[in-house]
């Protein structure tokens, strides 16, 4: 099992020392446990989705997978090999389209492929094929502030496949957009990951999406994150013409899912109250804890 896996993810744990802000609660001064003993095989062109409550580790288990940071104990492989820091065969598209506001939309997509020193024509080609491919053929001279949040999410999209990474690391990437332009792009999602064939790593708080998305899905518990199941999404295709999301058995795993996290939502927000003077103070908004049920 194990020498077939993309990533494997062994007993890592993760902590932060003393959390930011903090001058106020003595209880916030110490070590914040943010994963605790992750353990997670990710199969070659799998597309696996990663659900939790929020504040359970999510975000810090994709900066781990992309390299940012690195575990406080435990190994992440990418083919049987520890990760030692950012690369360009992990792409990562964020929920904020990180783009360069003065470069247009194709000159975007190009930016990876410069920092691989890809010639000036090879480049533009690439750009342009990925373009297409995510559907924005046409809008390629536009600037970020000419295109919809969909639009730039696209390109965000483009931009990490355009380098041909092994593996596409997703951070909420469509939880910033509105509900209609999420169902499609998760539709598109389906499409580009069936024509490339990527490893996919999608982190969401969205039910619905993940059982939509996933092949599987790992349901975290609430902090120090860990792995409470993996659940198999059976569905031979997602982007069949019949509505998925109203197949009884998607209601079903959408329902398998909800029993699983609502304890571990409902610690997470008891976690997050004990926290609220600290976000009043930075100004945060403290509406935290929550899964998207929907
Ligand atoms: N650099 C840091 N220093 C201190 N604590 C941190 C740091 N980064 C994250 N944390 C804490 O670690 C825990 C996990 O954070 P993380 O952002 O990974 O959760 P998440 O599941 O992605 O949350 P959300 O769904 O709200 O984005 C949280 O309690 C967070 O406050």
């Amino acid at each position: 099992m194990t020498t077939e896996s993309k990533i494997s993810i062994r007993h890592v744990h993760k902590a932060f020392g003393i959390q930011r802000g903090s001058k106020q609660l003595k209880a916030e001064n110490q070590p914040v446990y943010a994963l605790q003993d992750i353990n997670l095989e990710v199969r070659q062109g799998e597309f696996m989705v990663i659900v939790g409550p929020s504040g359970c580790g999510k975000s810090t288990l994709l900066d781990l997978l992309a390299g940012l940071t690195k575990p406080g104990s435990g190994q992440i492989l990418l083919d049987g090999k520890a990760i030692s820091g950012p690369n360009l065969d992990r792409g990562i598209v964020f929920q904020q389209y990180a783009l360069f506001p003065w470069k247009t939309a194709i000159a975007n997509v190009e930016f990876g492929l410069e920092a691989k020193g890809v010639g000036r024509k090879e480049r533009r080609e690439t750009a342009q094929r990925f373009i297409d491919l995510v559907g924005l053929g046409g809008f390629e001279h536009r600037y970020p502030h000419e295109l919809s949040g969909g639009m730039k999410q696209r390109i965000a999209i483009a931009r990490s496949l355009a380098y041909d990474p092994e593996v596409l690391l997703m951070d909420e990437p469509f939880a910033a957009l509105d509900a209609q332009t999420r169902e499609t792009l998760q539709s598109e999602l389906l499409r580009i990951w069936e024509a490339t064939g990527k490893t996919i790593i999608f982190i969401t708080h969205g039910i619905e999406e993940a059982v939509y998305l996933g092949q599987r899905v790992a349901i975290m518990t609430s902090r120090p994150g860990r792995i409470k199941r993996v659940i198999d999404i059976p569905f031979e295709s997602r982007r069949s013409e019949e509505d998925l999301r109203s197949n009884p058995d998607f209601v079903k795993l959408r329902h398998e899912i909800w029993e699983l996290l609502k304890d571990e939502v409902s610690r997470a927000q008891e976690q997050e109250k004990s926290k609220t003077l600290d976000a009043y103070a930075e100004g945060r908004s403290s509406a935290k804890g929550g899964v998207r049920h929907g």
